[in-house]
């Protein structure tokens, strides 16, 4: 898949600005971004469903849109899966799955043997004569996997296909739909706004908005070193710190302080320091002094909120892996491992 320029408007506003975005057949990439940045806007490009503006796709090398040139939903090879399941209820199960292939001109004989074969890769082995509404919403989806799949597209394009499932179910469909997309070796876009499903399925994790691609990474890469602030602060994997650099002193959260930086030394000036959180530790002397806020048991340590004092008032929390219980409240000094800090630019 290679998009080139690809612009979409909507009256004024330019949802998608001149976006080039390219993706290895085989591969899963997830399009990730805040609500209204133009995921579906991009799927639909791909589908078919609505013509870009401005910019061309390519799909298995060949030009399915550009200039002069559009080819219809229908003719690119693809399988679609949405959020609503889209399943049409006057058929069955099996026939919601044959549909594709029949309208594909597959044989009779050939299409009983592929129902069958897809309805056992997604779990409903047996289940052909069934009426879609009296499946649960999961068991819905699976079959709206089955069907995307039943044809062998070479793309396979998922809007959002978990976001109607209970968080359970969300996440074991989610491992299921990993698994059966590397089993299959299918080229897959998967649009969510759910960071955990983007980092469990794809490899490629494109982060939208503002018009355009943020950061285009593995998502090890995406949580390990976000390119700016805007990405860290859209993801929340880490600590994000305003941060301002003046020959050399530190200013962060109301200290001054003289870091040894891993880092080689940004110009002076504005930006954000980016952190796990365990690389924050309690000390009795220095470090960031704040007021512990909240805190949550999590097997083996607690998860605690720390406020620390912002420099120009406002708020400003870091979250921080504590041995111990901490009352809200509670006054603690944090020091900061520098060796596992980023310095971010502000966009
Ligand atoms: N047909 C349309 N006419 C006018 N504006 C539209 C149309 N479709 C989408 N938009 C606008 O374009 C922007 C991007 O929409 P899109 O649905 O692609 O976003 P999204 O990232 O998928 O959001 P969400 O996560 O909420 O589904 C939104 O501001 C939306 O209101």
């Amino acid at each position: 898949m290679e998009l080139r320029g690809l612009t979409q408007r909507y009256g004024e506003r330019v949802v998608l600005d001149a976006v080039d975005l390219g993706l290895d057949a085989g591969r899963v990439l997830a399009l990730l971004g805040p609500s209204g940045c133009g995921k579906t806007t991009l799927l639909k490009l791909l589908a078919g469903l609505a013509r870009p503006d401005a910019g061309s796709i390519r799909l298995g090398g060949v030009e399915v849109a550009g200039a002069g040139r559009f080819v219809p939903p229908e003719r690119r090879g693809l399988g679609m899966v949405f959020q609503d399941y889209a399943l049409w209820p006057h058929l069955s199960v099996g026939g919601n799955v044959a549909f594709p292939l029949q309208m594909r001109g597959w044989r009779k004989a050939d299409i009983a043997g592929r129902v069958d074969e897809v309805l056992a890769l997604v779990g409903l082995a047996g289940q052909a004569a069934r009426n879609p509404a009296s499946l649960s919403g999961g068991q819905q989806q699976r079959v709206a996997l089955a069907r995307a799949i039943a044809a062998r597209p070479a793309l396979l394009l998922f809007d959002e296909p978990l976001s109607n499932l209970d968080r359970d179910l969300r996440e074991s469909l989610c491992d299921e739909i990993g698994g059966l997309l590397r089993e299959l070796g299918t080229t897959a876009v998967y649009v969510t706004h759910d960071h955990e499903e983007a980092f469990a399925l794809a490899d490629q994790v494109a982060v939208l908005g503002e018009g355009g691609i943020r950061q285009l990474a593995a998502p090890e890469q995406l949580i390990d070193a976000p390119a700016n602030a805007a990405v860290a602060a859209f993801l929340k994997q880490g600590n994000l710190l305003p941060a301002h650099l003046a020959a050399g002193a530190m200013g962060l959260a109301g200290d001054t302080m003289q870091p040894e930086l891993p880092f080689g030394v940004p110009a002076d000036g504005a930006g954000h320091l980016y952190f796990p959180q365990s690389a924050l530790r309690a000390v009795t002397d220095g470090g960031l002094s704040g007021v512990v806020r909240a805190q949550r048991y999590r097997a083996g340590h607690y998860a605690t909120t720390v406020r620390l004092r912002p420099p120009a008032g406002g708020e400003l929390e870091v979250d921080w892996l504590s041995a111990r219980r901490h009352q809200p409240g509670e006054r603690v000094r944090l020091a900061l491992d520098w060796t596992r800090v980023r310095w971010l630019p502000a966009a």
